[in-house]
C-alpha cells in the first residue's frame, strides 16, 4: 500500500470517474440494465439491502473495491477483530465486537480472556435486571422499582435511549426508563419532578466517571433522592437507589456508590460503541436479558459477515465505500438517515455520534493533514414526518444528499391499513428521488408551461433501501453493527483514527475553566476574547452577579 491512499492510482482513477459522472442518470442506469434492482441487492443477516438506486456504475464499484484493497481494508478488519491497538492515539485495542461474542468463543488480548470477562459482566447484569424486573430488588422503603433513570451523556446516553425507544414493543409494562443527559437543569427537573424517589433507581453511566454533565446530574439526583426519602435516608438509601456503569472503580466509589453495585467495561470499548456493554443496562432491565441477548446475537451475525465476507459481497464495506464515493469524490456534504419506523425516532441522533465523532477528523493516522473531504453530516427523522419537513430540499434543492431508507414489512403493532399506507410512502419516495418527473410528464398532465419547470423533479438522488421483516432486538443489533462497520470502512479508506475524539475533549476542558467566571461575582470576566468577555458580562448581569 502506498503511504497515502489518496496518492494512489486507485484514488486517481476514482477522481477521473467522478469528473465524468455528471452525465450519468439513474434513469439510464436502470433503463440499460433491467435487472439492476436485483443485481445490486445484497443480504446481511435479516437485512435486505438494495443499493441499486445509488449513483454508481459497475466501473465505479470495481474502482472502489480496488481502493479498498489499496487501503488494506481486509487487513484492517482483521487487526480490529484481533484486538490490535489500532486506536493509536490512545494506544488501545478497538474491541466492541468482542462484546457480542458468544460464550464459547475464544479471544485473549493483551493477556486478558476477553470473552470470559464480557460474559461475567453480562451474567451480573442479567441477575440484577431479573431482580429489578421481578420486584425482588426493592428501594429504601421496601417498594419495588418502577422507574429506571439512566444518567449519562454521549455514548453513555444515546445508545441506551435509542435502543429503549426502538424496543418499546418488547419492554416490561411494569418498568419505565428515563434518560437524563444534558447538564441543563431543566432536563433533570423534567425527568424527576413527577417521580417517587422510593420507586426510582438511578444508573449513573459514564465510561470515565469524570464527565461534568453526568457527575453534576448524578450529584443533584442524589440530593433529590435523599431529600425525597426524608429523615434517616443516607448511604444505605443511596446503595438501594444508585448503581454505576463505568470503567473507573475508584471514581465510582469516590462518588459514594458501592462498587458491588457497579457494572464494568473496558477501555477498549469506545463510548459510541458501548451500547452492547454494561452501558445497555437500562435497556436490559426494560426488555429483559433474553431480548438483550438476542440484540447481541444480531450484532454478532453482522460482525461475522464483515469479518469473513469478500469485499465485493461485504455489505458494510460496500456501503462504506459508497459513502466515500459521495463524500470524497462527488462532494456530498451530508447523509440522511430516514427510518420508516417511529420506534427508530432516535436512530439518526444515535448515528450522529457514531459517525461524526468517529470520522470527523482532518488529520491522518501518520499525523499529516487529510487533503480531501472526510466525515459527512448525518441527520434525519423518521418517515413520514421528514417528508412533510425537509424532503423538499432533497427532491428539488441543489445539494446531493445520499439517503438511507430503513423500513419493515411487518409493524410491531398492526392497525387497519396503516402500515401499508406508511410503506407505500417508503417505496414511493425512493422511486421519486431516483427517477423524478420530466418536463414532458409534467406538461402531459396539463400543467401550464410557466408552472411546469417548478414541478419538474430532476431525480438522480441516490438512496439505499434497507428492509427487514420486523424490528426485533436481533434486527436492531444488526442495524447498529452495520453502521459501525460502514463507519470503520470509511475511516480506513481515509486513513484516519475513527476511535478517538480529541476535539470534544478540548470543549470539556474549556467549559471547566470558564465555569468559575460565571458563578463568582468577584472574578472579572476579562481574560477571554472580547466576544466571550462581553457575553459573560451580560450573562452575569442578567443573573444578578
Ligand atoms: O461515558 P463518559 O466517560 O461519561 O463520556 C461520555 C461521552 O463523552 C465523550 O467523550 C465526548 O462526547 C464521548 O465519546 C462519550 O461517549
Amino acid at each position: 500500500m502506498s503511504e497515502h491512499v489518496s496518492d494512489s492510482t486507485e484514488w486517481q482513477t476514482l477522481q477521473g470517474q467522478a469528473e465524468k459522472f455528471g452525465a450519468v442518470h439513474l434513469r439510464d442506469l436502470f433503463g440499460s440494465d433491467p435487472k439492476r434492482g436485483e443485481r445490486l441487492t445484497a443480504q446481511v443477516a435479516d437485512l435486505t439491502v438494495d443499493y441499486s438506486k445509488n449513483l454508481v456504475t459497475d466501473e465505479v464499484l470495481t474502482a472502489l473495491l480496488a481502493l479498498a484493497d489499496r487501503a488494506g481494508l481486509r487487513e484492517r478488519i482483521g487487526a480490529m477483530f484481533a484486538g490490535e491497538h489500532i486506536n493509536v492515539t490512545e494506544d488501545r485495542a478497538v474491541l466492541h465486537t468482542a462484546l457480542r461474542l458468544p460464550r464459547d468463543a475464544n479471544l485473549v488480548v493483551d493477556g486478558q480472556d476477553v470473552v470470559a470477562e464480557v460474559h461475567e459482566v453480562l451474567d451480573r447484569m442479567g441477575a440484577f435486571s431479573d431482580k429489578v424486573r421481578s420486584g425482588e430488588w426493592t428501594g429504601h422503603t421496601g417498594q419495588r422499582i418502577k422507574t429506571v433513570v439512566n444518567i449519562g451523556i454521549g455514548g453513555s446516553d444515546l445508545g441506551p435511549v435509542m435502543a429503549y425507544e426502538a424496543l418499546k414493543a418488547f419492554k416490561s409494562p411494569d418498568i419505565e426508563c428515563r434518560f437524563i443527559s444534558n447538564i441543563d437543569p431543566t432536563d433533570l427537573y423534567e425527568k424527576t419532578h413527577d417521580l417517587d424517589p422510593a420507586t426510582t433507581l438511578f444508573i449513573v453511566c459514564s465510561k470515565t466517571f469524570g464527565t461534568q454533565e453526568t457527575l453534576t446530574n448524578a450529584t443533584e439526583a442524589r440530593n433529590w433522592l435523599l431529600a425525597g426519602l426524608g429523615d434517616g435516608a443516607g448511604a444505605d438509601a443511596v446503595a438501594k437507589h444508585f448503581v454505576a456503569v463505568s470503567t473507573n472503580a475508584d471514581r465510582v466509589s469516590g462518588f459514594g456508590i458501592d462498587t458491588a453495585n457497579m457494572f464494568g467495561f473496558w477501555d477498549w470499548v469506545g463510548g459510541r460503541y458501548s451500547l452492547p456493554s454494561a452501558v445497555g443496562l437500562s435497556v436490559m432491565i426494560a426488555v429483559g436479558k433474553e431480548h438483550f441477548a438476542d440484540m447481541l446475537a444480531g450484532y454478532h451475525t453482522v460482525d461475522e459477515h464483515f469479518r469473513t465476507q469478500p469485499l465485493e459481497s461485504n455489505v458494510p464495506a460496500l456501503l462504506g465505500l459508497l459513502n466515500v464515493w459521495y463524500d470524497t469524490f462527488l462532494g456530498a456534504q451530508s447523509h440522511a438517515i430516514l427510518p420508516y419506523s417511529q420506534y427508530l425516532h432516535r436512530f439518526a441522533a444515535y448515528l450522529q455520534q457514531l459517525t461524526m465523532e468517529s470520522n470527523g477528523k482532518s488529520v491522518r493516522l501518520d499525523g499529516s493533514p487529510a487533503s480531501f473531504q472526510t466525515g459527512e453530516v448525518f441527520w434525519g427523522e423518521p418517515g413520514t414526518n421528514g417528508q412533510h419537513a425537509f424532503y423538499q430540499l432533497i427532491h428539488q434543492g441543489t445539494k446531493m444528499i445520499p439517503a438511507d431508507f430503513i423500513g419493515f414489512s411487518k409493524p410491531n403493532h398492526d392497525i387497519g391499513e396503516m402500515h401499508d399506507l406508511f410503506m407505500s410512502n417508503f417505496f414511493a419516495q425512493t422511486g421519486a428521488l431516483a427517477f423524478g418527473r420530466s418536463i414532458d410528464q409534467v406538461l402531459a398532465e396539463g400543467t401550464s408551461p410557466e408552472i411546469a419547470p417548478h414541478r419538474v423533479m430532476q431525480g438522480n438522488h441516490p438512496t439505499t433501501t434497507i428492509i427487514a421483516e420486523s424490528l426485533t432486538p436481533a434486527v436492531l443489533g444488526q442495524l447498529i453493527a452495520l453502521y459501525e462497520h460502514i463507519t470503520f470502512t470509511q475511516g480506513t479508506i481515509w486513513q484516519i483514527n475513527s476511535f478517538d475524539q480529541w476535539g470534544v475533549e478540548l470543549g470539556k476542558v474549556m467549559a471547566n475553566q470558564l465555569a468559575p467566571k460565571l458563578t463568582s461575582s468577584s472574578a472579572p470576566a476579562q481574560d477571554d476574547d472580547s466576544s466571550t468577555n462581553a457575553l459573560i458580562k451580560l450573562y452575569r448581569s442578567q443573573r444578578g452577579r
